[in-house]
């Protein structure tokens, strides 16, 4: 079994099941977010304040692309999937890709104040704007994906487990 891509919307358990995952699979574990803000030396809701999102999307997309040769776990950022350019990268890369669907509810119960915080994409917005976002960010989610696995009401260990199971009868 290939290593597994783990893409969704922001709060799905990317980072989480990923983590989760790795450990499981006894494989090496990449957070695309994790590397940006290595690579910045600064947190991304300080870049994005000093240079806007696209400057952003091009760190990430860079980074994306350096690091699809390797075969680790890899958990992209909530954005990552929804950019043209990554699709392709992504889906070029022949490792599985596994979209983390979070429900509306789900996604606003993992997202702490703090998380909320972490997350320039959502400063200022309601709870009724970010349904507006991840509903139209669900079609490259789709898009992207070779399966996908729900959330709710899970913990990291089950989400990873069927993730396993789910690639092992693909
Ligand atoms: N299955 C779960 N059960 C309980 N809490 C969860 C679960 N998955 C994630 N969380 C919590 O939700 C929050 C967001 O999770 P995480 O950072 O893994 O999301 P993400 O998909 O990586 O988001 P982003 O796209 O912004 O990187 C964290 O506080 C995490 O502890
Ligand atoms: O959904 C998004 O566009 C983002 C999600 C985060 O993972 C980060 O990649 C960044 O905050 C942008
Ligand atoms: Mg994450």
């Amino acid at each position: 079994m290939k290593n597994p891509i783990l893409i969704g919307f922001m709060g799905a358990g990317k980072t989480t099941v990923g983590t989760t995952l790795a450990k499981v699979l006894g494989q090496p574990f990449y957070d695309l977010d994790d590397a940006i803000e290595k690579h910045l030396g600064q947190s991304i809701p300080s870049y994005f304040n000093e240079k806007g999102e696209s400057a952003f999307r091009q760190v990430e997309k860079e980074l994306l692309a350096r690091h699809l040769s390797t075969d680790n776990v890899l958990a992209t950022g909530g954005g990552t999937a929804c950019q043209v350019v990554n699709q392709a990268l992504l889906r070029a890369d022949k490792r599985p890709v596994v979209w983390l669907q979070a429900s509306d509810k789900t996604t606003l119960e993992n997202l702490s104040a703090e998380d909320w915080q972490k997350r320039p994409i959502l400063a200022d917005k309601t709870a009724e704007d970010l349904s507006k976002l991840k509903a139209s960010r669900e079609v490259f989610y789709r898009k992207t994906a070779d399966i996908i696995v729900n959330v709710d009401q899970k913990t990291p260990e089950t989400i990873a487990e069927e993730i396993i199971d789910r690639l092992q009868n693909a």
